[in-house]
């Protein structure tokens, strides 16, 4: 998995990294502005585009120089606007600023006029990493226009203002596109930040994974080649007793489409036997939309033992007994998936947290989470509760949203890529729920159960938008679910 070094440790990485590959840190930065001007010229193709790069004093600035040299020579028209004098700038910066040529317009910000011509292209190269306050000054009104401006905004490796890895305090560039060196920064992955980021790419600028591993810390990112690994085969000869059964509950009177959803995304994500436990009077007398699906009564004293994996929750109502939520935990006493009306039963009983079964996934939205654990101020601040409650409660935790974080119970905070705007439709979380507890029945780890249907989910959400974008709806979600193991290489 795709460390997420700190924004404080990345100096000394590109150090380390130069030396180990008998370069320089300049020759660093052309590779870093290599591969963003490979990018720009593939997504836009048309060569009379007016470029106009900002530049602050650090290395930021230095790969924006870089940027400008490599665009004005594939024929774009580039003007290049500075702030500080050249001598006052690092090393690297001073390199590419003498190797500007003279076909690059080159402008300090105090003589420009602050025209951008109509259809031009703002790159924004004037702090990436190394911000360390507050924008002020010049460099506020310059970026305060530039926002307002109709022009396509891209930010090199992090918008300026954002800070790695809190929340942004102040102003910031608007990016349109964010093409950010290696590995995201944390901040990019924040939903507080999605206005200031615009669609985030990450840019191989030749960092092996082998390496970031050296400056790892706690934090991950989950890309597609993560997951194959992770998921277990099955031959020919495997029965449906080995693709696991498992029980979904929930499902309140007006509200047992949330259950049927969970049950049928077991179904497409390889379940064998999934048996639904609807909260009715006479349950056995419900009918399901899809008749795979098997009621199962877990009321009196039915034998919980003989499922491989529970998933509770959705759509449960708010009606439910704790003592009733109580006894299913402990006659199962294996980890399990607990959603929506289940974690808020455990937001008003928290005494009930301790029987929680040992490596249990724990999935709550934003606001289920802050039932749980209390108000937070911001993204940063819910990250550390996420992973503080994992720990203590031994639990794996599932906060969904951009980029869902899996707060895992040794510490390790992991962030998921796929997935879009367009799966923030109801019924959504309720497919996540079926596909963790499928996984979870087929005899993955927790962890792995949890890592492959949240990026899988993702993955089944953004196959589904192309066709459907705004109009789809959870069951789109469903039926993209055997594509996934087909585009995964799943067998
Ligand atoms: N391995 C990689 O990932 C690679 C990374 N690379 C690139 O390096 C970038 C990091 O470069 P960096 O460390 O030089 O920091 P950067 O963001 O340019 O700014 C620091 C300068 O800004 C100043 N300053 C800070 N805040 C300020 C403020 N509010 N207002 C005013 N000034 C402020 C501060 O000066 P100070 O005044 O504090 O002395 C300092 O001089 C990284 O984002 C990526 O683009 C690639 O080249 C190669 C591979
Ligand atoms: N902008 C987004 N990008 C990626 N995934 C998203 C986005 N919005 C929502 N999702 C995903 O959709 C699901 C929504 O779940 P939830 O809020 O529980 O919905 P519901 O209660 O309607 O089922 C989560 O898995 C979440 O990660
Ligand atoms: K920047």
């Amino acid at each position: 998995m795709l460390p997420i070094v700190k924004g404080n440790r990345i100096k000394e990485l590109d150090q380390q990294f130069a030396v180990s590959k008998n370069i320089t840190s300049v020759d660093l930065m052309e590779q870093a502005s290599d591969a963003f001007s490979n990018w720009f010229c593939s997504n836009f193709e048309d060569r009379s585009l007016s470029v106009y790069v900002f530049c602050g004093s650090g290395n930021n600035g230095g790969d924006g120089l870089a940027i400008a040299r490599l665009l004005d020579q594939k024929g774009y028209s580039v003007t290049v606007v500075y702030f500080e004098d050249v001598q006052l700038c690092s090393e690297d910066y001073q390199s590419n600023f003498n190797r500007i040529p003279e076909s690059v317009t080159l402008v300090k910000a105090d003589a420009w006029d602050g025209e951008i011509a109509e259809g031009s292209i703002i790159i924004d190269a004037v702090f990436g990493v190394g911000l360390n306050r507050a924008i002020g000054g010049a460099i506020h009104n310059i970026i305060d226009l530039l926002n307002s401006s109709s022009a396509i905004r891209l930010a090199v490796d992090l918008p300026t203002g954002l800070p790695a890895e809190s929340v942004v305090d102040g102003l910031a560039f608007h990016a349109d596109f964010t093409l950010t060196f290696q590995f995201p920064k944390l901040s990019l992955l924040f939903p507080e930040h999605i206005k200031f980021v615009g669609e985030l790419h990450l840019l191989d600028i030749g960092i092996d994974d082998e390496f970031l591993e050296k400056f790892q810390g706690n934090s991950f990112y989950i890309r597609k080649q993560d997951i194959l690994g992770r998921h277990k085969s099955f031959h020919r000869f495997s029965h449906k007793g080995d693709f696991g059964r498992v029980l979904l509950i929930g499902g309140a009177p007006g509200k047992l489409g949330a259950v049927s959803l969970s049950s049928y995304a077991a179904l497409r994500t390889g379940s064998g036997l999934v048996f639904c436990a609807p909260e009715f009077e006479e349950p056995l007398e419900i009918q399901f939309p899809y008749e795979e699906i098997m009621v199962y009564q877990t009321r009196a004293n039915a034998d919980l033992s003989v499922m491989d994996a529970i998933g509770i929750g959705p759509g449960w109502g708010n009606a439910i007994d704790p003592d009733y939520f109580l006894s299913i935990m402990v006659r199962f006493d294996k980890p399990m998936v607990i959603d929506a009306d289940a974690l808020n039963l455990l937001a008003q009983n928290p005494k009930l947290i301790k029987y929680v079964p040992e490596n249990s996934i724990l999935t709550p939205h934003l606001k289920e989470f802050e039932r749980l654990v209390g108000k937070m101020e911001d993204h940063s601040e819910r990250i550390e509760s996420a992973s503080l409650f994992a720990v203590e409660n031994k639990v794996i935790l599932v906060l969904k949203g951009a980029h869902t974080l899996i707060a895992l119970p040794d510490g390790r905070r992991l962030f998921n890529s796929s997935g879009n705007q367009y799966m923030a439709t109801a019924g959504s979380g309720d497919v996540l729920t079926g596909m963790i507890t499928s996984f979870l029945g087929q005899g993955y780890t927790p962890e792995n159960a949890a890592i492959c249907g949240v990026y899988q989910h993702g993955l089944a959400g953004e196959m589904a938008s192309v066709a459907k974008r705004r109009g789809m709806i959870a069951s789109d979600i469903i039926e993209k679910i055997p594509d996934t193991f087909i585009d995964l290489g799943i067998k």
